[in-house]
């Protein structure tokens, strides 16, 4: 018998169902394929939890979550649960807790354009001929999502929204070493998000990360305004190695980086906390005007299966055999509507049609 890996599999809502049952088909794949055994528990949150268990993240998940070796999560949200005290509601009442109670600051989300896509892209070919491969690192745990004081104060008219920026220096040296240690295995380039110019948790932030960057003289260091960033991202993306960006701005520019690749769809995400321990889900959210069709692209979900037999479970072989089925069955033409070009050779399926297609090719 060979090893035995615990997962926590919390659905959600939309489509995250849809899409994990997809990843959870290949996970039985990498079991026939590999000696391997992934037992798997499935639990409520977001919607999901409301609904069946009366709030968005159940201490029956908590604890499902706290004796599992990783986490797989589909998407949660949609308007149904949107009236609701923002509190309570499935982003604030479920996923940002879950990033907090496990620690999970190292946001991990690769943008990589498959050749057979470039014309899926919103960019023309010529700026992404020859394909890039992007990595966000975001950190997950602080900034204006976490910091002190937040709400809104007052009555009527007099109220104030406030939220605070607040990143202290041992936050910041731990997301810049995650940066700096990836960008060692690749190509060797980081580029720093901030807005130095204004904000002083930008301050900080730079003068940490520049201090950081003389332990690894082998990596090169940019910095850049998030505002120009945004903007070069779309211009020339084949620039960009590794992107460092606090909470916010990773937020922002990741959804930015997932278009340029295609689709949404297309962009998994591993959420990474001290040790072994990670979250991996799809960048995207739970795409309330798809779901209940069977047309998501399960692509990114599959791919954030992929990222936790790497990250958390060290099982580089199956991790790559995953990814190379994702690219074949691209390479042979199959499209889930939000990548279908009406193009020449390609294939519209539905979510389990392009499934079925990457088990058959792993
Ligand atoms: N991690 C998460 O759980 C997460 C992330 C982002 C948004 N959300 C939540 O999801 C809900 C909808 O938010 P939104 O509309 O801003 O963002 P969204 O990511 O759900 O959808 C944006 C667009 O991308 C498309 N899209 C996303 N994933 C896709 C996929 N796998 N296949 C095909 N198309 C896909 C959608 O159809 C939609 O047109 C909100 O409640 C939001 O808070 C959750
Ligand atoms: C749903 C929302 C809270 C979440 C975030 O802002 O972090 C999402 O947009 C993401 O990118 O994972
Ligand atoms: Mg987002």
């Amino acid at each position: 018998m060979g090893q035995l890996f615990k997962v926590a599999v919390l659905p959600g809502d939309g489509i995250g169902p849809e899409v994990m049952a997809e990843a959870l088909k290949v996970l039985d794949a990498v079991e026939k394929k590999y000696d391997v055994k992934f037992e798997r528990t499935h639990a409520n949150v977001g919607g999901a939890g409301i609904d069946l268990e009366g709030r968005a993240l159940p201490e029956t998940t908590v604890n499902i979550c706290k004796a599992a070796d990783a986490i797989l999560f589909g998407s949660v949200g949609g308007p149904k649960w949107e009236t609701l005290p923002p509190d309570e509601q499935p982003e604030r009442g479920a996923l940002l807790p879950l990033r907090k109670i496990f620690g999970l600051y190292a946001n991990l989300r690769p943008a990589i354009i498959f050749p057979s896509l470039t014309s899926a892209s919103s960019l023309k070919e010529e700026v992404i001929a020859g394909g890039f491969d992007i990595l966000v690192i975001r950190e997950l745990t602080g900034g204006i999502y976490f910091s002190q004081p937040k709400g809104i104060e007052g009555a009527g008219r007099d109220r104030v929204g406030v939220d605070t920026m607040r990143y202290s220096v041992p936050e910041i040296e731990r997301i810049t070493h995650v940066a700096f240690q990836a960008a060692r295995k690749r190509g060797k380039k980081v580029c720093s998000i901030d807005k130095a110019n204004v904000l002083s948790t930008s301050v900080l932030w730079r003068e940490i990360v520049i201090n950081i960057a003389k332990e690894y003289p082998d990596v090169e260091l940019s910095h850049m305004y998030v505002d120009n960033a945004a903007m070069q991202l779309v211009k020339w993306p084949k620039q960009f190695d590794v992107i460092l960006c606090e909470n916010m701005f990773g937020d922002i520019l990741s959804d930015e980086a997932a278009m340029l690749t295609g689709s949404l769809g297309m962009l998994p995400s591993a959420s990474l906390a001290e040790g072994t321990f990670g979250m991996y889900e799809p960048s995207g959210g739970s795409a309330p005007d798809i779901a209940g069709q069977g047309i998501a692209n399960p692509i990114a979900q599959i791919l954030s299966a992929g990222m936790m037999l790497r990250y958390s479970f060290g099982m580089i072989e199956a991790a790559d055999a995953i990814d190379n089925a994702v690219a074949r069955v691209l390479d042979q033409g199959y499209r889930t509507r939000d990548i279908y070009q009406e193009k020449a050779g390609e294939k519209l399926v539905n979510t389990k049609e392009i499934g079925d297609a990457i088990i058959a090719g792993l």
